[in-house]
């Protein structure tokens, strides 16, 4: 089974994004719809998305406490996406919360949404960890030890780094699902991220699956920049 290239959507109104699918013909895609969209489109953007095909990572990162993340979920899990998260640094039971809500909140005959934890952001240094989250010891430490909190909490994966997911697989198991953004070509700007790499890395490290924004959506031709980072991804030329 191919490993999914999902490209973040985060563009600031309906008529870009629009315009950004248009680009595409008839290919089906996996995206992301982040905060920006969906605050202000709310489910119709996630229904015009699957109308055409395409996979859907809602991508709000959940963090509250463990009934209004449950009661949110609950939501979310009747408008048909794929994929959804919260923040593992929300806790134990929090996360079982999200994955009762999703449970509950499920269709008849559909299938679960998959549900991820983000562990340490990936714009987020060791500095930064240790002095403002006053978090001591290593980024993939915390990453780590965040991984076996989503685990135990029976989530299905988490958000983390690509530098940090060989670590995740051998202590966890090659199910876990390790979804990391901070992708970059070689030679890219890698504006706030910090832990990045080129998706051939994140193929060679075991990454199940790449987020990957800003190097296809402001590339001046993103469909050929698409090309190229799914080319190098998967390791085959298409
Ligand atoms: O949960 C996420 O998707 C996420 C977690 C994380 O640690 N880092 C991160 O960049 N993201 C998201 O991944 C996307 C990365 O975008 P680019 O930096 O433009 O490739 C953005 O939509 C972020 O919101």
């Amino acid at each position: 089974m191919r490993k999914p290239l999902i490209i973040a959507l985060d563009f600031p109104n309906m008529e870009k994004t629009k315009h950004f699918l248009d680009l595409f013909g008839g290919e089906q895609l996996v995206v992301k719809v982040g905060m920006e969209l969906y605050y202000q489109y709310g489910p119709g953007i996630i229904d015009y998305i699957k109308e055409q095909g395409h996979g859907v990572f809602l991508d709000l990162k959940l963090h509250d406490i463990p009934n209004t993340v449950k009661q949110a979920m609950r939501g979310l899990a009747g408008l048909n996406v794929d994929l959804v998260n919260v923040h593992a640094a929300g806790g134990a039971n929090m996360m079982e919360a999200a994955l009762e809500g999703l449970v509950a909140g499920t269709p008849a005959g559909q299938e679960r949404p998959r549900c991820i934890a983000v562990t340490q952001l990936t714009s987020t240094t060791k500095e930064q960890m240790n002095e403002e989250q006053r978090i001591i010891g290593s980024i993939e430490e915390s990453v780590l030890h965040y991984a076996r909190l989503t685990e135990c909490a029976g989530l299905d994966g988490v958000v983390c780094s690509t530098h940090e997911v060989s670590r995740i697989h051998e202590r966890i198991g090659k199910g876990f699902l390790t979804v990391t953004p901070g992708i970059r070509m070689a030679e890219g700007e890698t504006h706030d991220q910090k832990r990045v790499a080129t998706p051939e890395q994140a193929r060679r490290l075991g990454t199940d699956a790449i987020v990957v924004g800003r190097s296809i959506t402001a590339a001046e031709n993103p469909y050929q920049s698409y090309k190229k980072v799914l080319e190098a991804w998967e390791g085959v030329k298409i």
